[in-house]
């Protein structure tokens, strides 16, 4: 595996090894994540990617048969450690799924979603949020006149945005990205990849996408993975202009997958 030296990483995946139950997915996963930039994950159709992204912020404890060895560390602790609070977590770890998933309700009660989960009711706190947080997401000034109608009258693009001013809101560390663009049309893609390269400078995001163009696109660094196992984890500039890899050069090339 050719790797990445990463100093002071946000988040630090070791040994990582996972399985549906006879079946394993991922075959222990070393891979160490920069804060504050863009990693692309990408890899052929089965290889993993979304079970990997799952991991960091145990979106997997939700299937049965699934089972997870070795560590995912944020902030110096085993996220598989059994004190672990998962909402607190996933406060840390926010998620943008392929499909946006905003809840019927409001605008504005679904960017404040998580805050209202934590207890937090004070109006001119909610306000405020639900403000930077659609600035935040380059929503603001299409829906600022609109904020409590339903948001299931956004286009597309806009729920998905929305979604992404919902994981911001709650102020996470990382935010997990899972092809977040494959449902929108190119104008809607565009605008969602302009404002990953702005979520860089206040978050660090992890983004799988089957779409090459788009990882050289948008991400610093890339992590080439291949049947459960990371094959090449390098610099996006240079994992795509000179792979270390026979395998990342033919999968970067269209030889296979
Ligand atoms: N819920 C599940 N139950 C059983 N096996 C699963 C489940 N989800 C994924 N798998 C298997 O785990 C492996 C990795 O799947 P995963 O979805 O993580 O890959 P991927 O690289 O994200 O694929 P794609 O690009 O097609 O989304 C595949 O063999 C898949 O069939």
């Amino acid at each position: 595996m050719s790797g990445l030296k990463i100093d002071n990483p946000v988040l630090s995946v070791k040994d990582l090894r996972f399985f549906y139950g006879d079946s394993r997915a991922l075959h222990g996963i070393d891979l160490d994540f920069p804060e504050k930039q863009v990693t692309a994950l990408i890899g052929p159709s089965g290889c993993g990617k979304s079970t990997l992204l799952r991991c960091f912020n145990r979106m997997n404890d939700l299937i049965d048969i699934s089972r997870v060895e070795g560590e995912v560390i944020l902030e110096g602790e085993n996220i598989y450690d059994k004190s672990t609070d998962i909402i607190e977590l996933r406060r840390k770890v926010g998620m943008v799924f392929q499909k946006s998933n905003p809840f019927p309700k409001s605008i504005y009660e679904n960017v404040i979603y998580g805050l209202r989960i934590a207890g937090e009711n004070e109006k001119s706190l909610l306000d405020e949020r639900v403000e930077t947080s659609l600035k935040g997401a380059a929503l603001w000034d299409e829906v600022k006149d609109r904020l409590h109608d339903s948001a299931l009258g956004l286009s597309g693009g806009q729920m998905q945005r929305l979604c992404i001013a919902r994981a911001i809101a709650v102020n996470p560390k990382v935010i997990l990205m899972d092809e977040p663009c494959s449902a929108l049309d190119p104008k809607s893609t565009a605008r969602v990849e302009e404002l990953i390269g702005e979520l860089r400078e206040n978050f660090t995001i992890i983004i799988v996408t089957h779409n090459m163009q788009q990882a050289a696109r948008v991400s610093d660094n890339t992590a080439f993975l291949f049947e459960g196992n990371l094959i090449e984890y390098g610099l996006t500039d240079q994992l795509f202009v000179k792979p270390q890899n026979k395998q990342t050069e033919d999968y970067i090339t269209g030889r296979f997958g």
